[in-house]
């Protein structure tokens, strides 16, 4: 049966003075509907430049990013980014900016008072409702992060990409987020991709951990596939040998059979 996401033997080359660097050679993963997929690997190795392909905003020099069957070639609402710093709008209050992500998508097929339920559904899911009418500015780094989810799951997209969304949080607020995400995962059966540098929450939230080689023309290395029951509860988790077997994996796998070289 085909995937629901098909990355397919996906190569890039860029262009620099010394000629054409291929960062990513035959990079191929399949991704079922409601899968969550992190990608994990050293810093340059590539994850970022997979992520824009898929996201369309790169385009790869061999193979391609087939979508429900259509290959992907140009950025869209089907498929939404969260990143690493927000990226809201600063003059728009938190509603304001989940509203405009939903009027651009539906501001033809929904009237004014199904555009202002959904925006408002969306802020009550990541649990935002109380701080709807502030500014980016006059809220914490998790909570702008919220509305980034929010307004990328308001847009009802086939998946979810997400570069690195809780790098910048501390410790706490990252694992709220997570316990967030968990929840509205387990409620929408969204297809997400996950950039993280963080193991525990690769094996925490993944169904699959793609773990990368480094570059130049990085690759998969090996895919670990996560059968750990859900709901997942952190506490729980911690002294679940299982938990533990697939953390050890990804260790060794970053840190044994493919260290990074001392610069
Ligand atoms: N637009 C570009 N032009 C030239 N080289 C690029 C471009 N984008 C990325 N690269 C190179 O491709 C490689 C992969 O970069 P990428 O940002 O995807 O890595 P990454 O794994 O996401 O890194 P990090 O974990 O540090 O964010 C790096 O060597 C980078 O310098």
């Amino acid at each position: 049966m085909e995937s629901y996401l098909n990355i397919d033997h996906v190569s890039i080359d860029f262009p620099t003075a010394n000629g054409p660097f291929r960062a990513l050679d035959k990079v191929n993963i399949q991704i079922n509907k409601g899968e969550f997929v992190s990608i994990i690997g050293h810093s340059g190795c590539g994850k970022s430049t997979v992520m824009n392909i898929v996201g369309g905003l790169y385009q790869a020099t061999e193979g391609g990013v087939i979508l429900q069957g259509k290959e992907v070639n140009e950025p869209g609402p089907d498929r939404a980014i969260v990143f690493q710093n927000h990226a809201l709008f600063p003059w728009l209050t938190c509603y304001q900016n989940v509203e405009l992500a939903v009027k651009s998508v539906f501001g033809k097929t929904r009237n004014r008072q199904q555009i202002r339920d959904w925006t408002l559904h969306n802020l009550e899911l990541v649990h935002m409702t109380h701080a709807k009418d502030k500014l980016p500015a006059e809220i914490s780094g998790g909570m702008k992060q919220r509305i980034g989810i929010a307004r990328a799951l308001a847009m009802e997209p086939k998946v979810l990409l997400m570069d690195e969304p809780f790098g910048a949080l501390d410790a706490l607020t990252r694992a709220h987020l997570q316990d967030s995400l968990m929840e509205i995962q387990a409620d929408l059966n969204n297809t997400v991709i996950m950039i993280t540098h963080d193991v525990d929450e690769a094996v925490l939230l993944s169904d699959k951990i793609v773990m990368m080689t480094n570059g130049p023309a990085a690759t998969i290395g090996e895919i670990l596939q996560v059968d750990l029951p859900r709901p997942r509860q952190r506490l729980a988790l911690a002294d679940n040998p299982d938990y533990n077997h697939y953390r050890s994996e990804v260790i060794k796998f970053l840190h044994q059979r493919h260290a990074r070289k001392a610069a």
